[in-house]
């Protein structure tokens, strides 16, 4: 019997091909006065010109930021924060990518309650609400637009920083999946894989005792009745729209299926959390500056392939979603890592660490700074000590999914 269950999400989530038209009549209810975040690349583009005008149409005051950088240097937002409060907005909107709506996230918290982002570090150190955030992704892939959490880069710190709070979940996320048709394959591989591991890591994160505390005690809670229908129907889309939509650029039914499968995949993971693979990208990432949704896809199929002993039943049930069939629940799960493995491969994710351009002596120090990130680790279903990660990262290192124990 179910007993308890659980979901953070946006007030508001509106879908659909064309819903960018709606960003103006949306903002005008939360006041008159819009800071608009996005980067150099989108404000030149003449759909976002659109947006603008429809914005002011609506009887907005807009001024745009097109200052972020990719993986949102913290001091940028800093920087930013200054002649935002000049400007005084009622709302802060985030265009773009997900380092458009993180940093949109990071100026409405700056915005609001002052001080420093490092102040805000961790979990529930937002003191209270932040400006009111309407998010519109231009990727399909971080889920950011659903989630509570702002992922910045620190020049003081070896590996990326979250900020993780209820309050940075947007008010209103418009997915409009026509403002993805310009991602090039490369772009819609990656963040496509991104979105695939977030809703695979959500499915297979730890169930954590039901508490009446748990949800105030952790921001990421472990997977939920909620959860796990948001990460299946991901899981499901996602398997049925990025290979094509990476080799279709223009097939919008496919970067449909993509856009909503990233959205549930953040509606899943924004609640239960990811897990390994996101423990584990986090020094790749640092080492080899490559990006996020490389290293995480990278190591998915071999964190499914280690947690098979504590999940078999997950396994199968995200091979079903998938629509595969095999003659019984553990021959299913070798299928679907099989599977997942085939399909980021077919997309252009390295199958190995040594093909992502990790060097084989710095696997250890991987290993070590992987373990740190404790949240993330504590939330995978089998755990993992020095030893069995050592022989996990040798297995990936060498691109050897059958070594996996
Ligand atoms: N907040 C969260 O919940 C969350 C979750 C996962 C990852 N992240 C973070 O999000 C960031 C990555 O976001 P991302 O993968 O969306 O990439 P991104 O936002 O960094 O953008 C990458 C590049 O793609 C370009 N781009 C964006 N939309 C485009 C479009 N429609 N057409 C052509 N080019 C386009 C951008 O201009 C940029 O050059 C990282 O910092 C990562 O750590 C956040
Ligand atoms: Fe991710």
């Amino acid at each position: 019997m179910i007993t308890s269950t659980a979901l953070r999400a946006p007030r508001e989530i509106l879908f659909g091909s064309g819903q960018r038209r709606s960003l103006g009549r949306v903002a005008r209810r939360f006041g008159n006065r819009a800071l608009v975040c996005t980067d150099a690349r989108l404000a030149g583009d003449p759909i976002f010109l659109e947006m603008m005008d429809d914005l002011r149409s609506a009887g907005m005051v807009v001024q745009i930021d097109a200052g972020v950088e990719p993986d949102v240097p913290r001091d940028s937002c800093v920087r930013a924060a200054v002649p935002a409060r000049e400007f005084n907005p009622d709302l802060v909107i985030g265009i773009g990518g997900g380092s458009c709506l993180d940093y949109a996230k990071c100026v409405a918290l700056l915005m609001t309650h002052g001080g420093s982002p490092e102040q805000y570090y961790g979990e529930f150190k937002v003191p209270g609400p932040v400006l009111p955030i309407i998010a519109m992704p231009t990727t399909a892939g971080t889920g950011s637009e659903a989630t509570p959490v702002a992922v910045l880069s620190d020049p003081d710190k070896i590996m990326k920083v979250g900020i993780s709070s209820p309050y940075l979940i947007p008010q209103v996320a418009i997915c409009d999946p026509e403002l993805t048709l310009t991602c090039p394959p490369g772009l819609t591989a990656v963040t496509g894989a991104d979105a695939l591991t977030h809703a695979i890591e959500a499915f297979m994160a730890v169930r954590r005792e039901p508490s009446p505390d748990l949800a105030l005690e952790r921001v990421f809670i472990g997977k939920t009745e909620m959860t796990d229908f948001f990460a299946l129907k991901a899981i499901s889309l996602i398997n049925a729209g990025l290979d094509r939509a990476c080799r279709e650029g223009s097939d919008l039914e496919a970067r449909t299926k993509v856009m909503m499968g990233a959205l549930y995949a953040g509606l899943a993971f924004g609640t239960a959390g990811t897990a390994a693979s996101h423990a584990i990208q986090y020094p790749i990432g640092a080492l080899t500056h490559t990006a996020h949704g490389l290293g995480v896809a990278c190591m998915m199929p071999y964190v499914m392939a280690y947690n098979r002993a504590a999940y078999g039943a997950e396994l199968a049930e995200i091979g079903r979603a998938m629509g595969l069939d095999g003659a019984d629940e553990g021959q299913l799960g070798e299928l679907t890592i099989r599977h997942v493995a085939t399909l980021f491969r077919t997309i252009g994710i390295p199958a190995s660490l040594a093909e992502l351009g990790l060097a084989r002596d710095k696997l250890a120090w991987v290993g070590e700074q992987g373990l740190t990130v404790d949240r993330l680790i504590k939330n995978n279903p089998r755990p993992l000590d020095a030893a069995s990660m050592e022989r996990l990262l040798q297995a990936a290192y060498a691109g050897d999914l059958a070594s996996v124990d």
